[in-house]
Parts: C-alpha cells; structure tokens; sequence
C-alpha cells in the first residue's frame, strides 16, 4: 500500500539507528574521556566491522599493529580490544573473578545449552570444571578416547581411500566435521552416531545440533530476538524446533543409559556413565537436566574446534608439501611398520604420539595462524584498571583476539605471518611449548580449555594416518581459500582436496 512516504528497507533503517547510536556513543565517550578514567584509544567504528567483514579478523590485525589495546565505537556497552599479552593474562587469570561471561552472553546461549559449562560463570562453572577436570585427567578415559580415535581416524582414511582411487576430490572440512562429531559423542555418551557413513538418525541430530548452535549466534546480532522467540516465528521458531530434536535424542539416550546402569548392566568408560554413576552415588537420583547440559557442551566444545583446525592444517600440508612430507615421515618411524590403515592406526598409542614433535609443532603453528576461536571475550563485573593503565568500567566487553596475536610481529618476529612449524622446537628437536597469554588459541588461566591434551591426542592421530596413507594436495591450486567470519574459524566452501595413496613398503 502506498503511504507517500519514501520507502525505507529494514537495513538502511538499521544503519540509521546505528549512525545514530555510534555518533552518541563517540560524544560520550569524548565526555566521559575528560573525566579520570583513561579508556583505551577508539580506533574504528561498529560500520567499519560490518565493512570489513569478510575479513573482520585481519581488520582486527592491522588495528592492532597501530595499537596493542583499543576501543570500538558501537550502541550499547564499551567494547575494548586487545592484543597485550599483559591485558590478557590480567583478565584472563590474575583478575579472573573480575571477568566472566556475564549475564547477556546467559540469556542468548541457555536455551541450547543450558547450565553447562560454556555458559556458567561462579559457582556453578567452578562446580563442573571440577567434576569433569577429574574425569578427563583418568586413564580409563584417555584409554577409551585413545581407541575412538583411532576408530574414526581409519574410517575416515578409509573413505578417502575409496575417493582417492576414483580420482574423486573430497571436502575435507566436511568429512572432518562428521569425524570429530562421531569421535566426541562416542567418548561423551558412547554411542557411535556414525555421521560418517551417513546413519540417518545420527545425521539427523548433528544437523539439529548445528543449526540450534548457527540460530543461537543470529540472537547477538538481532535486537529483537526475545520477541520472535515470544511470537515463536523466524529463526526463533526455528532454533525451538532443533532444540527439540537435540533434547528428544540426548534425553534418550540419557533415560537408557541410567535405566542399564540401575539394572546393574555393563559398566562403560563414556562420559556420561561415569557422571551418572558419580550423581547417584553423591545424590541419589539422576538429574536429566544437569547432565543433558554437562554432556551436550563438552560435545559442543570439542568437535568443530578439533575439525576445524584440522582442516587449517591439512590447507598448510597443501601449501608446504615438504612439511607434509617430514610429518609423513615421522608417522611411518613413531607407527607400526603395515599397510593396513587399521593396524597402524591402532599402533598409535601415547607412547607412538609422543615421539611426534615435529607434528605437534606443525598443529601448534597451524593453531597460532588460524586458531579455532579467532576472537574471544570476557565481560568486567566492575571497574577496573587494566596492567597498561587504561581503565574498563563495569558492564564492558574486553575481547582478546587469537587470530591477530598469532600474526603481531612484535609478538613472533618479522616472519610472524609465515608458516614455519620450526619456531616450536629445541635445539634437540623437542616442542617448546610458549605462555598461554601470548599462544592463545586454547585460552589461559584457570578456564582454560579442558580438552587441550585430547584435542592433541586426536588431531595427531588423524593427521598421521591420513598422511602416513595418502598424498594431499589443492584440488583448485588457484583457488583462494578465506575463512568464514563466523564464531569457529570455518573454511569458507570447505577445503576440497584430492588424495592420492602412498606406496607402503
Ligand atoms: C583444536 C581443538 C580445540 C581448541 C582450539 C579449543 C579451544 C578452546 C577455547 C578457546 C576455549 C575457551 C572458550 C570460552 O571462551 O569459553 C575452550 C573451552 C573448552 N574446551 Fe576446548 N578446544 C578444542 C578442543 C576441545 C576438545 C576436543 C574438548 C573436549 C574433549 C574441549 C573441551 C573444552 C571445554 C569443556 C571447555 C570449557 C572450559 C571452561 O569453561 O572451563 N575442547 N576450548
């Protein structure tokens, strides 16, 4: 219907509230930057992000080779940004109780995941991070992950096997995103949900899965989420939907295991027979909830992170065939000497994994160019005054950028962009591991990633057989391979490669 006035699409409407937002925010803040406390430096605008999306992490890093800490103008709260090692270890560790993930951060993620341990903060976080650092340090767990992945990572090598003697490419981020998640939800609930050979039911919850956590991001960019969600329409209604499959499969699988473990049946290393074995033992019931919660964000937590990195990694085997090369190497002397994918992948025990410092330095260096999580943060509970003198009031987002500190020179050096797995070894050949504050990927400080070691463990096991077995290489040698700006650093239309089988003596 006509109305005489000029039409106005939602966008530019948007844009309009945010020039007005941004410019009230820089008079405020020039008012504010009068009184005592010193914020850091504004060196962009909430427009310039959405400018630079597409490559949002390097905008973030030529900002930060003008300035360690700085601040963006956008509505709302203050968001500072920083790359200075001493600022990070300050929120991340000596001033932890200052800085959390705070109550805004609550309210978007609990509907998919609830009260774990990704959205927790205080009592509840600290309460979670114990039971479950107990159970990822025993040896019955490593050993049951030991196995799984070593499972996965032949089956994995056996599709490619079948490609590569078709001569078909493959999109390696894809197969590897299938793996991780039948490896996690193994060693979490231990069932095999068999995404990799494509099993309907299991298929079906990973895509709920990804959608629910793809609509739950949508919510820190649209304002009026909690509206669509009261009128449950658009993706608010969408993500209700997913969240429904997601509970309707994991309380299943709950309800099934705790009635085998009542009855006295088989006891099992995953991770959810051991909580619920520990909660009737300490309280007598089982709280579905608790666990749904406690399991679906350790399996949140450890399958994209772990696909994508391997996926950034088997991109930098493409780019240096030499490296790809000596890793291939150093497989075949720390494995058992077959040319079975299943026997040399069984072969690959602690023992077998730790022989592999060349390979542990080439992930760790693949990790500090494109770590998994680019960007990170933490919200101030009160003011604040940061190691480099500038202030951070209560309320504020102060973000830590993986990404751009893996490439600041005046952290790595002059080569600090180049792909050079070398910087992480000894005179001896040995890894030498960098503080967490400056190497950031896993984060630092008493949050710091829970599954670090299997994420290790997995990785380098997947990384040794694919290329103990096959040669990799671009399947597009032109073709330019960017990142996804997204919350995990994805490949952006997946890593396609074609695989072409090692001659075993
Ligand atoms: C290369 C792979 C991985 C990377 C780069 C990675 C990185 C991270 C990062 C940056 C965080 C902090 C996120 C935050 O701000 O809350 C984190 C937390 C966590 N990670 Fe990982 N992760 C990886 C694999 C895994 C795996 C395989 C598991 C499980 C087996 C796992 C379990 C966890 C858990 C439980 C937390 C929450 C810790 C807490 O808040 O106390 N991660 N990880």
């Amino acid at each position: 219907m006509a109305t005489g006035m000029p039409e106005c699409s939602p966008a530019l409407l948007l844009a309009a509230g945010l020039a007005v937002l941004a410019i009230g925010s820089y008079l405020a803040a020039i008012v504010v930057g009068r009184g005592a406390a010193r914020y850091p430096p504004v060196a962009g605008t909430v427009f310039h992000q959405v400018y630079h999306l597409r490559r949002l992490h390097d905008y973030y890093t030529d900002l930060f080779r003008e300035h360690a800490t700085f601040r963006l103008l956008a509505p709302g709260r203050r968001q500072i940004y920083t790359s200075d090692t001493a600022v990070v270890e300050h929120i991340l560790r000596t001033n932890f109780a200052n800085y959390g993930k705070g109550a805004s951060h609550y309210d978007k993620t609990s509907d998919l995941f609830g009260d774990g341990i990704f959205t927790a903060d205080g009592d509840k976080w600290r309460q979670q991070r114990k039971i479950a650092s107990y159970d990822f340090s025993t040896r019955a767990l490593r050993d049951f992950s030991g196995g799984v992945f070593n499972r996965d990572a032949a089956k994995l090598a056996h599709i490619v096997s079948g490609n590569a003697a078709a001569k078909q490419p493959m999109d390696f981020q894809e197969l590897l995103m299938k793996a991780t998640m039948d490896s996690i939800f193994t060693i979490a609930v231990g069932v095999d949900l068999d995404t990799l050979s494509g099993s309907d039911e299991g298929s079906r919850f990973a895509a709920a899965l990804d959608d629910a956590s793809e609509f739950t991001l949508l919510r820190f960019v649209n304002a009026f989420w909690k509206v669509s969600r009261f009128l449950n329409v658009g993706a608010e209604a969408a993500l209700r939907r997913r969240i429904e499959v997601v509970d309707e499969f994991m309380y299943k699988r709950i309800r099934a295991r705790a009635d085998e473990i009542s009855d006295g049946q088989v006891s099992k290393d995953d991770l959810l027979s051991r909580f619920i074995q520990a909660s009737t033992r300490d309280a007598g019931e089982v709280d579905y909830k608790h666990l749904r919660d406690m399991i679906l964000n350790i399996v949140m937590a450890g399958k994209d992170t772990t696909a994508g990195a391997l996926a950034w990694f088997l991109y930098m085997m493409c780019k240096h065939p030499e490296v790809q090369e000596r890793i291939s190497e150093e497989a075949a002397d720390a494995g058992e000497a077959t040319s079975s994918i299943d026997d040399f992948s069984r072969s690959l025990t602690d023992e077998a994994l730790n022989k592999m410092h060349y390979l542990h330095a080439a992930l760790t260096e693949t990790l500090r160019l494109y770590p998994s999580l680019p960007l990170d943060n933490k919200e101030c509970f009160s003011d604040d005054v940061l190691p480099n003198g500038l202030s951070v009031g209560k309320g504020d987002i102060v973000f830590y950028a993986p990404y751009a500190m893996g490439r600041m020179e005046r952290l790595w050096g002059e080569d600090a962009i180049a792909f050079r797995p070398e910087r992480w070894l000894d005179e001896r050949g040995e890894f030498l591991p960098e503080s967490p504050f400056k190497f950031t990927a896993f984060q630092a400080g008493p949050r710091i990633c829970l599954g670090k070691e299997f994420a290790y463990r997995e990785m380098k096991i997947f990384a040794a057989v694919l290329l103990r077995f096959f040669v990799l290489a671009l399947h597009d040698k032109d073709a330019s391979v960017n990142y996804r700006t997204m919350i995990t650093l994805y490949i952006d239309q997946g890593l396609h490669l074609t695989a072409t089988a090692r001659g075993i003596v």
